[in-house]
């Protein structure tokens, strides 16, 4: 199974997300969310692939089946490698995506957000309403996303091990929520260090701010990427 770290290019615009990359000299892993994508438009999803970069595109579909079936449609002319939307949405809504990925002859990996990593069961009981554990809800999406035909989900790392044993080594899982020692947690709640993502089996950690706002990013994505394959 391929292991690899995904910048997130949480990035107002162009100008600022091509300072960032110019640091890079190969081809990396990136994530283009909404702020960057809302700013810039689809253009910047494909200039980004084509100066050498892989792109998972994080718009979080989250809408009734038909409307998230045209815009799969519409994402997958941008090419990205990775894609997803909210498995909070339904099992009908996510086998539509499948479905225009099937009619578009396109195979990205399509993975689905599970509970944010920015949520706490506290969150989930006092807010939201719901009385279940947090890792019972997220292997229970997981389990819907797996059913719908999707590749994986988003998930904190600690919910790895329950993901992969039950629902197979093969399924994927991209975790968000990652902080070095030394790294602020800002907004995350679920989190844990690249080597523990590692520890407990991830297969992409996404990361942001721990390399985008350090010092020397290009520094600080080399000893994550160290500490998260263990090389
Ligand atoms: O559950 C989720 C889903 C997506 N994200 C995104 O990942 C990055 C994390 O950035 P950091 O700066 O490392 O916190 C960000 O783009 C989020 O939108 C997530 O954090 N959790």
């Amino acid at each position: 199974m391929m292991k690899d770290v995904i910048v997130a290019l949480d990035f107002k615009n162009r100008k600022e997300t091509m300072a960032f990359l110019e640091g890079f000299k190969e081809g990396i892993y990136v994530k283009i969310g909404m702020e960057l994508f809302y700013g810039e438009g689809p253009e910047i999803v494909r200039e980004i692939r084509k100066m050498g970069h892989k792109v998972f595109l994080d718009l979080k579909l989250h809408d009734i089946p038909n409307t998230v079936k045209s815009a799969m449609k519409s994402i997958l002319r941008l090419e990205a490698d990775m894609v997803n939307l909210h498995a909070s949405g339904g099992s009908v809504m996510m086998e539509e995506a499948m479905n225009a990925c099937r009619e578009e002859g396109k195979k990205p990996l399509v993975i689905a957000v599970t509970q944010l990593t920015s949520t706490t069961e506290e969150l989930m009981q006092s807010e939201l309403l719901i009385d279940r554990s947090l890792t019972e809800t997220v292997l229970s999406y997981a389990e819907n996303a797996k059913k719908a035909g999707l590749s994986g989900v988003v998930c904190s790392a600690l919910e790895v091990p329950v993901i992969k044993e039950h629902l197979g080594e093969g399924f994927i899982t991209v975790t968000p929520g990652i902080r070095p020692l030394d790294s602020a947690a800002g907004d995350q709640k679920r989190i844990v260090t690249p080597a523990r993502a590692r520890e407990l089996g991830s297969d992409y950690i996404v990361v942001g701010r721990p390399i985008t706002r350090a010092e020397d990013p290009e520094k600080a994505y080399r000893e994550i990427k160290k500490e998260f394959l263990g090389v």
